[in-house]
């Protein structure tokens, strides 16, 4: 393992720490990742209304911000959370979720990246579009490989000096300067709907638990749904029976377990 920090001592801080996790994620996603959130050990709290999202942002250890079901009062709410976030030094993270397929979405993504988040979580083809590349991503699903998204990727950590998350097959991790990819998880998990979005949620989780390593937090959450998902591959029979392995797997898997089948090297 090249980590500076282990992928271990993120999932025993966060056993220990249970950080809350504001979660501004989109309708399909909400009880899938705040379950995830469960399963390894954080506190989910799913709140988005314009009213309070601010007010609540101050309360977490992290934030995470989903568009997959936008509306203005959301975007409100999230500008909202994303300030306050940044404000009181904490790691938020943004999935730009089908960010190419409308003009809505696009000046979204926009005005949410010039307040600067942390880190950045999508599948190829979005983080491809979001770096100005052509794409070929239809509604929220990639129709791009993760190898083809590398430079696009370094090219926004970048631009945003944040950490940028490429997932798929194999996934692509990196800050701008250093980059790692990670192997594992399974063929089932782009057919259980929300697992990206669930993943950009524990991505947060992992950055509360260490608010000054975001790209080691980035990695470890990663690691950790890749390790998860092979366990539930190895038992499941469909999409259906994968899904509750998963949470199930998610919620057995401990340090030892987790650096020893996290499959990381540089890239
Ligand atoms: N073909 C695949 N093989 C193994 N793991 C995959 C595959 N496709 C996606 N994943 C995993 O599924 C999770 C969600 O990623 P992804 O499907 O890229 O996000 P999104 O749902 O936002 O499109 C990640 O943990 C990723 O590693
Ligand atoms: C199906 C769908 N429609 C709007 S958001 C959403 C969920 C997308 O989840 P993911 O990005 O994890 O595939
Ligand atoms: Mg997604």
């Amino acid at each position: 393992m090249l980590l500076q920090i282990p992928p271990s001592t993120f999932l025993k801080e966060l056993r220990e720490q249970i950080p809350l996790v504001h979660c501004i994620t989109n309708y399909v996603a909400m009880d899938i990742a705040a379950n995830v959130l469960l399963a390894v050990g954080a506190s989910p709290a799913m709140v988005h209304a314009e009213e309070e999202a601010g007010e609540f942002a101050k309360l977490a250890g992290a934030i995470t911000i989903n568009i997959g079901t936008l509306s203005s009062g959301w975007l409100r709410g999230m500008e909202a959370a994303a300030i306050a976030a940044t404000q009181s030094g904490k790691p938020w993270v943004l999935d730009p979720v089908a960010h190419y397929a409308t003009a809505f979405r696009r000046d979204a993504t926009e005005l949410l990246l010039k307040l600067g988040p942390t880190i950045i979580r999508g599948n190829a083809s979005e983080i491809i579009a979001l770096a100005g590349g052509a794409f070929r991503g239809k509604g929220v699903d990639t129709g791009d490989d993760v190898e083809h998204a590398k430079h696009s990727a370094r090219l926004l950590a970048d631009r945003h000096g944040a950490v940028v998350a490429v997932t798929g097959a194999v996934d692509f991790i990196t800050d701008g300067k250093r980059a790692f990819r990670i192997e594992g998880g399974s063929v089932l998990m782009p057919r259980v709907t929300a697992l990206g979005c669930s993943l950009t949620c524990l991505v947060g989780a992992f950055a509360a638990v260490r608010p000054g390593a975001p790209f080691e937090a980035t990695v470890a959450a990663v690691a950790t749904f890749a390790v998860a998902g092979e366990l539930a591959a190895d038992k499941s029979e469909g999409p259906g029976s994968f899904s509750w392995r998963f949470l199930d797997a998610l919620g057995a898997i401990d340090g030892p377990c987790l650096d020893h089948r996290a499959r990381v090297t540089t890239a």
